[in-house]
């Protein structure tokens, strides 16, 4: 078998005595890779998501991170969340502070530390709010600290799960050019659940496209064939962008219909 950077093998998972949610599930992913998991409420994204970011145990089948399982929660593996995770007692530094010291003391000099802690937050650009606890900044910030503190621990692989689906369309937009841009100068591998076709488009190297639950499985993966750096007001004109939103729509609305309407 190729050796993938990210190898999802033959995962399944079930709670309890439930039908399976997911079933025998295979994907590689390759290093600096940006893939998307898109598929209708419920069919099993996040717990995907969380088995590799090791939070859940797969009934059924491994997930293997550059030649190492992850049965567990890592480093290696960082996770941004819908909803900030961020701890409100702490201020932005701090919370970033936190995820630096808890992976690079012992490896880097405090110095070092607290360098690495402004150049993340730099790279989100909140420098200006260092010294702001949570609950005193927007929404689009706070996920913005969330990103910082995730790329600040270097991870192998960053889990973003719907991480800008709780935000206003503008500071979403912003935000996924954010995104891009320090994937493209980090390249960072990177495994992103979203509900909008647009977003994995605009954003993905691949998109795979999950089937119904239960026993979801993928049903499809679209190669996203757009030259990056991508701009979002060129590609709207864009035939294979065009093309792209038109498959994973069709995937979706077609060959898999949202489970209420299936059921009416
Ligand atoms: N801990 C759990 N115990 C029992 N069932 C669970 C558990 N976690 C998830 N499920 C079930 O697994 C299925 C998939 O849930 P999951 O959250 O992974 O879907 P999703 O595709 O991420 O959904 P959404 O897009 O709405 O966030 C759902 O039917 C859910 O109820």
């Amino acid at each position: 078998m190729t050796q993938h950077y990210l190898s999802i093998e033959g995962v399944s998972m079930q709670f309890g005595k439930q039908v399976p949610v997911l079933s025998d599930l295979w994907l590689g992913v390759e290093k600096g890779e940006f893939v998307s998991l898109i598929g209708h409420s419920g069919c099993g994204k996040s717990t995907l998501l969380n088995i590799v970011a090791g939070l859940l145990h797969a009934t059924d089948g491994t997930v293997i991170l550059d030649g190492v399982s992850c049965e567990d929660p890592g480093p290696d593996r960082a996770v941004v969340f819908q909803n900030h995770s961020l701890l409100p007692w702490l201020t932005v530094y701090e919370n970033v502070k936190l995820a630096v010291d808890k992976v690079f003391k012992g490896k880097k000099t405090k110095q070092q530390r607290h360098e690495w802690v402004i150049e993340n937050l730099e790279l989100v650009h909140m420098t200006h709010a260092l010294d702001k606890r949570p609950g005193e900044i927007s929404g689009g910030m706070k996920q913005r600290v969330g990103i910082a503190r995730a790329l600040a621990m270097e991870p192998k692989l960053l889990l973003l799960d719907e991480p800008f689906g709780a935000l206003d369309a503008l500071t979403r937009a912003n935000l996924q050019d954010e995104v891009m841009a320090i994937h493209r100068r980090l390249g960072n591998t990177v495994l992103m659940i979203t509900h909008d076709v647009d977003e994995a488009v605009l954003l993905s190297d691949r998109i795979v496209m999950l089937t119904n639950g239960p026993e979801a499985t993928i049903g499809q993966v679209l190669d996203v064939d757009l030259p990056r750096p991508r701009d979002r007001l060129t590609l709207a004109d864009d035939a294979r962008y065009v093309a792209a939103r038109r498959d994973v729509l069709r995937f979706l609305y077609e060959r898999q219909r949202p489970p209420a309407e299936k059921a009416a």
